[in-house]
């Protein structure tokens, strides 16, 4: 794709829990940043505003195209052949380091596709997908060949900091959010204490509520190389009986700059599971957690096994989330460099 010329490029739409994940198979040439990993990939797009694949993501991502709450991924080499492929995953504002709910779609995809061999019968498959953050597994269930669920099977997980008082201007006393790590970096607060439930018609608050946390934590919010990437306001939701059985809640993750995630977010979920493990609410491979996200679509995650932590005050887990993707429809998209609203707009 010259500069100049106008071109089509192809993309494959799928939802997973009703959040978007719109799939780029094939890199125009010249597009793919260099790099010998995911991770140098993303480091070396993130550098350079005006470098190929920033601006084929504003043209995917953006209105008209997409949306403020669009999300997608491109498809790469993987870091080396233990992986089926890389992806660097993007949003509205740039590239993100962590996404389960794309690594979900991406199991779908890889096995309809059949990128990856999936059993003719029943049986499961896994997907070995190389992201920013590591490598994760898409562990796909499939019945009679076609894809039932997936298991994202995330990097480490850990809680960072508990009750970190935090004084934004919309609320008048202070509040305390935790931060944890699920491949990326999240803040969690309980709802109650801004006096909000997570539904639809709030949605508008917690993305202000989101921006001025984000603000008033400031470096507070960072993590080595990982900023804070959202803000998980969630809500307790009944016991579903048994507390050792399961943990019910439900959340609404507001990422990058203002952005809503429309399902429970797969890293964010793995942060509330590191959380609710150091709370000593969750246990490795007898608990649950079922997680909704403000339009009520449901994970169900739990923790595969406690490994050691890298810091001394919280313990560390493997995180899985289970939820199902579907295909929306596959896409042609122009893209003319002579569009007057080229790579596109916003209005958030
Ligand atoms: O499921 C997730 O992890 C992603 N969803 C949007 C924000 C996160 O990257």
């Amino acid at each position: 794709m010259s500069s100049n010329e106008a071109s089509w490029i192809e993309t494959e739409d799928w939802h997973t829990a009703g959040e978007p994940f719109r799939i780029v198979d094939k890199l125009p040439t010249g597009h793919l940043p260099e790099g010998q990993s995911v991770a140098e990939r993303r480091f070396n797009v993130m550098k350079k505003s005006e470098h190929p694949l920033n601006v084929l993501r504003q043209l995917l991502c953006h209105e008209p195209r997409g949306h403020a709450d669009m999300y997608g991924g491109f498809v790469t080499p993987p870091n080396d052949s233990g992986a089926h492929f890389g992806v660097l995953f993007w949003h509205k504002d740039g590239f993100s380091t962590a996404c389960g709910h794309g690594t979900i779609a991406l199991g779908y995809w890889a096995v309809n596709k059949g990128l990856v061999k999936a059993p003719e019968g029943d049986g499961i498959v896994e997907v070995v997908v190389d992201v920013p953050s590591g490598r994760v597994v898409a562990s796909v269930a499939v019945k009679q060949g076609k894809p039932i669920h997936a298991d994202f099977i995330n990097v480490l997980s850990y809680q960072l900091g508990k009750g970190l008082p935090v004084k934004i201007p919309s609320h008048g006393s202070e509040i305390s959010v935790d931060l944890g790590f699920g491949g990326a970096v999240y803040a969690t607060v309980d709802a109650a204490q801004l006096g909000l439930k997570v539904e639809p018609n709030h949605c508008g608050d917690f993305i202000k509520l989101g921006r001025e946390i984000k603000v008033a934590l400031g470096e507070k919010g960072n993590y080595g190389t990982y900023g804070l990437y959202g803000i998980i306001f969630y809500d307790e939701g009944e016991h579903a009986g048994d507390e050792s059985v399961a943990v019910t809640q439900r959340n609404v993750t507001i990422f990058a700059d203002g952005q809503v995630d429309r399902s429970p977010c797969g890293s964010g979920t793995c942060t509330r599971l590191a959380i609710l493990l150091a709370e000593g609410r969750l246990r490795p491979g007898c608990s649950k957690l079922l997680h909704r996200s403000i339009i009520g679509t449901l994970f169900e995650a739990d923790i595969v096994c406690e490994e050691k932590s890298p810091l001394d005050e919280f313990p560390a887990c493997i995180p899985r989330v289970r939820g199902h993707a579907n295909l929306v429809g596959r896409m042609n998209f122009l893209i003319d460099p002579a569009d007057p609203v080229f790579p596109g707009f916003l209005l958030r």
